[in-house]
């Protein structure tokens, strides 16, 4: 299950992202915003962030305006790694060596073919399961 969340900035981008998953028949749960309506994006990194950090969901996509706002609240949150993405290394990077469970990404910065290849990489990469890696990992969580 994959946990979306955006703010208004966000909405056009989630839309195109709700459109892939339902082609490529993956599960998901919308916890808003539902409209193009200015929200406060704290909102809805802070339903996302519980939804991956709990269990509830496995991964998680936030989109605000430029991805910042979003992705430094859901960082907030224990058990979170967000990951700013706005290109396709990164997106494949994150995975691999943060195991990242949140892909955060700006609505105002990417355009929707480049976010929706970031989206897939995101989805499709596994942590690479490196000791390195999860070493720094368990880092992060102390
Ligand atoms: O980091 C914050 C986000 O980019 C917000 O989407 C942005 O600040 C919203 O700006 P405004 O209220 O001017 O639409």
């Amino acid at each position: 299950m994959i946990a979306l969340g955006c703010d208004h900035g966000g909405y056009e981008l989630k839309q195109e992202i709700i459109a892939y998953l339902e082609k490529n028949h993956l599960e998901y749960k919308d916890f808003g915003c539902f409209s193009k309506e200015a929200v406060d994006y704290p909102e809805y990194a802070k339903l996302v962030g519980h939804a991956v950090a709990g269990g509830e969901c496995e991964k998680g996509i936030l989109i605000c305006g430029t991805g910042i706002g979003i992705s430094i609240t859901a960082n907030k949150i224990k058990g979170v790694r967000a990951a700013l993405c706005s290109d396709c290394f990164s997106a494949e990077a994150t995975r691999l060596h943060n195991d990242a469970n949140i892909l955060a990404m700006g609505g105002r910065v990417v355009g929707a073919g480049l976010a929706l290849k970031i989206v897939d990489i995101f989805l499709n990469t596994p942590f690479s399961g490196d000791e390195r890696h999860a070493r720094r990992i368990s880092k992060i969580e102390d």
